[in-house]
């Protein structure tokens, strides 16, 4: 069935990074939209919540981090045929705690160039091209 007319859910996505430049990621679980894709961490903006408030809520529930500097880096949308999203991505540049996967899920540090060996829902494409241009 087709998703058009839908409206859009509105998500928060953290691209965290460390200091030696790589990026961490987390594997989604057997019961979630997208099931087993690798995603950055991140979730549902929630009604009366800012996009950066959303993100620092999500990070500390799924990887156990604060949010310290957080800036824009692209907006997209994507139709999954079952669910629209709007992915609202932040760079995570500054952070307190030490990432990990709060939720049991498999999480792990990977270098930039390394991202394309990992399967990410499909509407992460420009993200990943973004990433690697840099
Ligand atoms: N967090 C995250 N979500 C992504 C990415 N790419 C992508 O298409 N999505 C989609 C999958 C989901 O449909 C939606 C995110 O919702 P979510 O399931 O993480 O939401 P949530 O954390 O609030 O979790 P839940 O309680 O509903 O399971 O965005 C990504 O890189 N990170
Ligand atoms: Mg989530």
């Amino acid at each position: 069935m087709s998703s058009e007319g839908k409206k859009s859910i509105l998500v928060a996505v953290g691209v965290v990074q460390n200091a030696a430049g790589e990026i961490f990621v987390c594997r989604r679980g057997e019961s979630q939209h997208q099931a087993f894709k690798w995603e950055f961490p991140g979730g549902k903006v929630e009604s009366g919540e800012t996009v950066a408030q959303a993100l620092a809520r999500e990070l500390e529930e799924e990887i156990g981090i604060q949010v310290s500097v957080c800036e824009p880096l692209m907006r997209l949308e994507h139709d999954y045929g079952d669910k629209r999203v709007t992915l609202d991505i932040r760079r995570v540049t500054a952070f307190t705690g030490e990432p990990h996967g709060r939720e049991g899920q498999p999480s792990r540090w990977v270098p930039v160039p390394e991202l394309h060996h990992y399967d990410f829902p499909a509407a992460n494409r420009p993200i990943l091209d973004k990433l690697l241009e840099r």
